[in-house]
């Protein structure tokens, strides 16, 4: 990482696919050939040799003929393609406005592009025509664009060294481009650095010339410790998604600016030691065990996102010691879990486990024996969460009498019974179903004794987590006659991946349920989940705001004024007196503070004057028993 000296050397920036997310003439040819039968064909055809031009297949000049000659445009079609250009400037060169007018006469835009639609695109970002070397269109008398001024030197092979050449500007130069007429420059030794800029498309060709590859212009500051909008470049913020979560997690992401690598199915312990290292962000869903091995090498994690509601699976205080912030979704499949709970009860009362099977043999058996109404019946809800207590309410619509046990106290719904003691529901309900969270103490939660305090032929359903049933257990009862049927969604062990066996001393055993953990697994709950997270985990990084993590103190912040320090430390006496004793002792202004601890640590959220020196940022690192300390502009 280099370090840039003053003055600023000099930037040459491209235009297509660097300054603005797309290809100046490719836009054109869109809008000229708006009403042209064969637009797509020809659009297409104008991209693809763009693209041959770019990555170094074919001649520049002759890209640049070949193109002109498809393109049907006029005069008349350039001010909408300078409206369209202005909404297409790349995210990081819009963030870092102020970084272009703080430089004026430090950065040229050399383009093989042309200047008519240049010129007023990046003006709004303070750069004066003559800072604009690029090519100009040829026109008919009817306005019609016939072509290039031949006189250009950009319109020839090797323009842009030829015209850097001409510029002969007297210090360091860099390169920022996507093209490889960009590397060109770098090669003739007209250059000192030569920068890919993949924000918009990242060429082989290019980036393998590339001194660096920079991913946003924000990049490119932090690298040369210029200044810049955000804190930290967003694409260093690099994302782990495991366990499948839905695509638009992985978008979302990726729209912020992260890097986000996807591993299918999930990685036992070892695996995910050895992946941890370097990732900012990791995304889970209930299998993936984050323990206390996996936080020891976990180096950057700044917070794991448990695309689901159960977080028992993470080492939460684990994280919150090392200022690691989870968030889980705690309503998004809420709904699913509830409708399939409430679905299995009525397949369980009419014994379909056994019908189905026994259709698809081709065998006829048409009984009511064992099958019953659920309306009238008592349904015993084990755990009167989010969960219970909407199941609750879809069970009394269907006409079901609700008991419901909960070690916590809780509101009741409708006509629903709270039980006492879990016994005392178990003794009175036809269907038990369990909705409690996956806590260690709820392991084997309900064993032989508790079958057998249930009713003869009760029905008895888990969507809540694997260990919390004795296993065993629940087999002899089913075995023995004395449960009429279970419906299981979640086990002990579940298989890694799709292709693993699923073992389980439950299968073939008679009116029994089986389902591979797909209580929340619908396209709406999936959906939901996977915008919920990714969102509170970018508030958490873009703001501090720790309101719904799991396991860090929570608090709504207020707007950012300023300057926020955002500062996590061991709950010990005296942290926020020397956070406080430090700013005042470098006279910075405090606009606003808030703090929330519990038993092991404390989170400050200072918002501060503009203005301070920056030791004062290496001096609250340096607080006693800090344990993760960050700077948001
Ligand atoms: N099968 C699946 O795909 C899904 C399973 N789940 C599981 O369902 C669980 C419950 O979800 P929510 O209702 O959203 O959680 P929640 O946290 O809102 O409710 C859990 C309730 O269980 C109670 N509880 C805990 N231990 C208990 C015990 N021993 N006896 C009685 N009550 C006890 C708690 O006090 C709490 O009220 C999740 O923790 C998760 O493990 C959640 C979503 C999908
Ligand atoms: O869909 C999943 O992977 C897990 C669902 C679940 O058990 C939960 O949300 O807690």
């Amino acid at each position: 990482m280099s370090s840039v000296t003053q003055p600023l050397p000099y930037l040459i920036i491209d235009f297509d696919s660097t300054f603005t997310q797309v290809e100046g003439l490719d836009e054109l040819a869109d809008i000229a050939l708006q009403h042209h039968p064969e637009r797509e064909k020809i659009v297409g055809q104008i991209r693809a040799l763009t693209d041959r031009g770019m990555s170094g297949e074919l001649n520049f000049s002759e890209s640049l003929k070949q193109r002109l000659a498809l393109l049907e445009a006029r005069r008349e079609h350039l001010p909408l393609l300078v409206a369209q250009l202005k909404t297409k400037v790349s995210d990081s060169i819009v963030r870092n406005r102020s970084f272009f007018e703080r430089f004026r006469g430090r950065i040229y835009i050399v383009s093989s592009g042309f200047r008519e639609f240049i010129e007023p695109v990046v003006a709004d970002f303070d750069i004066a025509p003559e800072f604009v070397l690029a090519n100009t269109f040829t026109y008919d008398a009817g306005g019609q664009i016939t072509g290039f001024d031949p006189d250009n030197v950009l319109s020839r092979d090797g323009g842009k060294i030829e015209q850097l050449r001409q510029l002969d500007l007297a210090g360091d130069v860099y390169v920022l481009g996507d093209g490889y007429t960009d590397y060109q420059m770098r090669e003739a030794g007209l250059a000192n650095r030569f920068y890919a800029f993949t924000e918009n498309v990242a060429r082989a060709a290019v980036v393998a010339q590339a001194d660096e590859v920079i991913p946003s212009f924000d990049e490119f500051l932090y690298q040369n410790k210029l200044p810049m909008t955000l804190s930290y470049p967003k694409n260093r913020i690099s994302v782990l998604l495991l366990e499948n979560p839905d695509a638009r997690a992985a978008e979302l992401f990726r729209q912020e600016g992260y890097q986000v690598e996807s591993v299918p199915g999930g990685l036992d312990e070892d695996e995910l030691v050895e992946r941890i290292a370097g990732v900012s962000i990791l995304g889970i869903r209930s299998k993936t065990q984050v323990t206390p091995r996996v936080l020891e090498a976990a180096n950057r994690l700044i917070a794991v996102g448990a695309f689901c509601i159960g977080t028992n699976q993470i080492d939460l205080v684990g994280c919150m010691k090392k200022g690691v912030a989870v968030f889980n979704a705690p309503f998004s499949n809420t709904r699913s879990v509830v409708e399939l709970a409430l679905g299995e009860i009525i397949v369980l009362a009419r014994r379909i486990p056994d019908k189905n099977p026994k259709m698809h043999q081709g065998e006829w058996d048409k009984s009511a024996r064992g099958s019953f109404e659920i309306r009238g019946k008592k349904l015993g809800i084990v755990g009167y969460g989010n969960i219970g207590s909407q199941l609750s309410v879809v069970a009394e619509a269907v006409g079901m009498q609700v008991l419901y046990y909960d070690i916590a106290e809780k509101l009741q719904l409708g006509n629903a019974v709270k039980c006492r003691t879990l016994q005392e529901l178990l003794q009175q309900a036809d269907v038990v179903t369990l909705h409690v969270d996956g806590r260690a103490e709820n392991k084997n939660l309900i064993g032989a004794e508790e079958f057998a305090l249930m009713k003869p032929g009760a029905i008895f359903l888990n969507l809540s987590r694997g260990h919390i049933v004795d296993i065993p257990a629940l087999a002899d009862a089913v075995r023995s006659g004395h449960l009429g049927g279970a419906s299981i969604d979640v086990f002990p062990y579940e298989p890694k991946t799709n292709h693993e066996i699923f073992e389980s001393e439950l299968r073939g055993l008679p009116n029994v349920l089986l389902t591979p953990h797909i209580g929340g697994s619908t396209a709406e709950a999936q959906r939901n989940i996977a915008e919920f997270v990714p969102e509170r985990i970018m508030g958490y990084v873009n703001t501090g705001n720790t309101q719904q993590s799991v396991n860090l103190p929570n608090i709504q912040l207020p707007v950012q004024q300023a300057h926020r320090l955002i500062h996590l430390h061991a709950n010990v006496p005296g942290v926020l007196a020397s956070i406080n004793n430090l700013l005042a002792d470098h006279q910075v202004n405090i606009l606003g503070q808030y703090l929330k601890t519990n038993e092991h640590i404390g989170y400050v959220i200072t918002d501060i004057d503009k203005e301070y020196a920056p030791e004062v940022i290496g001096a609250l690192r340096k607080v006693e028993h800090t344990i993760k300390f960050r700077v948001l502009y």
